[in-house]
């Protein structure tokens, strides 16, 4: 169970100094450095939801939307500027890293030790979580089912295709079975058959009474599969609600179509 409340995550940014000019000219030497100056922006603006067992919460938006920061914080790598985040009854204000054994989080660099085979950097993993011996090797047995990964489990990372790294990525999330998954673009990028295997753990683990909250670029995916959406846009939430919820308050017949109207007006269907 996920519960978000009043999140914001400031982050400073270089823009054009308008008033350059006229520093320039008192400066001259110097103007390079007086066209820009820094600006602090939320990146994540006062975002407020929640996500119970058994359900899948998609977040969809725009490049730069807001969904990786917001994720990131959920996933304990960032510290928010201000709100508060519960999940699986651990408080973030109070102790995130309690928490992180509850999570499989899946961020959207994921790097992976090359020179590893995923059977050893799963038996790592383990170890950090500090499983014992026979459960790590019962558990990368039932990882490398559910993610098809029989046929390259012993090869090394540095030579596998973008999908088994992918599938890779996601088994090492899933090694100490946490209840609750942050994924940040499973599908980004994959094939049809690697996404198509992405999804249906997703939807297996939702069956299992686990939450899954992820984000993604691909619409159409989203409206299939997410229980419930949340649609971002300049780090606020803009809407939010089941796939027919939305189509139906927009007047629409996709999520392409409610995302592409809500952004034209500007407008939220969620203000309080
Ligand atoms: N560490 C940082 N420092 C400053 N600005 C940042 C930082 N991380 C992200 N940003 C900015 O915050 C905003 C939101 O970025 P974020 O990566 O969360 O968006 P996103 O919705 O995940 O985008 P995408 O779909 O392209 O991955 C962007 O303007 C980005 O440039």
């Amino acid at each position: 169970m996920i519960e978000v409340e009043g999140l914001s995550k400031a982050f400073t940014r270089t823009v054009k100094d308008e008033n350059a000019k006229k520093k320039k000219l008192k400066i001259s030497k110097i103007s390079k450095k007086f066209k820009t100056k820094k600006e602090e922006f939320l990146a994540v603006d006062n975002v407020s939801f929640s996500a119970d067992k058994g359900e899948i919460l998609g977040i969809l938006g725009p490049n730069g939307a807001g969904k990786t920061t917001l994720l990131r914080m959920l996933g304990g790598i960032l510290t928010p500027t201000s709100g508060n985040i519960k999940i699986s009854n651990y408080d973030y204000s109070i102790d995130k890293n309690s928490g992180k054994r509850d999570i499989g989080y899946l961020s959207g660099n994921t790097k992976l030790y090359g020179r590893f085979s995923p059977r050893e950097l799963l038996r790592t993993f383990g170890g950090l979580y500090e499983m014992e011996k026979d459960e790590i090797e019962k558990s990368i047995e039932e990882v490398t089912k559910v993610m098809s990964m029989e046929k390259f489990i012993d090869n090394r990372i540095e030579n596998l295709s973008t999908g088994q790294t992918q599938r890779t990525s996601i088994a090492r999330c899933l090694i100490h079975s946490p209840k609750v998954y942050i994924f940040d673009e499973p599908t980004l990028g994959l094939d049809v058959i690697s996404s198509a295997s992405i999804i249906d753990f997703m939807k297996m683990e939702r069956d299992r009474g686990k939450t899954v909250l992820y984000s993604t670029h691909y619409m159409e995916e989203a409206e299939t599969l997410c229980d419930k959406i949340i649609m971002m846009h300049q780090g606020k939430i803009i809407a939010s609600g089941t796939p027919d919820d939305l189509k139906k308050q927009t007047k629409t017949d996709n999520l392409r179509e409610v995302f592409i109207s809500l952004a034209k007006e500007g407008g939220t269907l969620n203000e309080e």
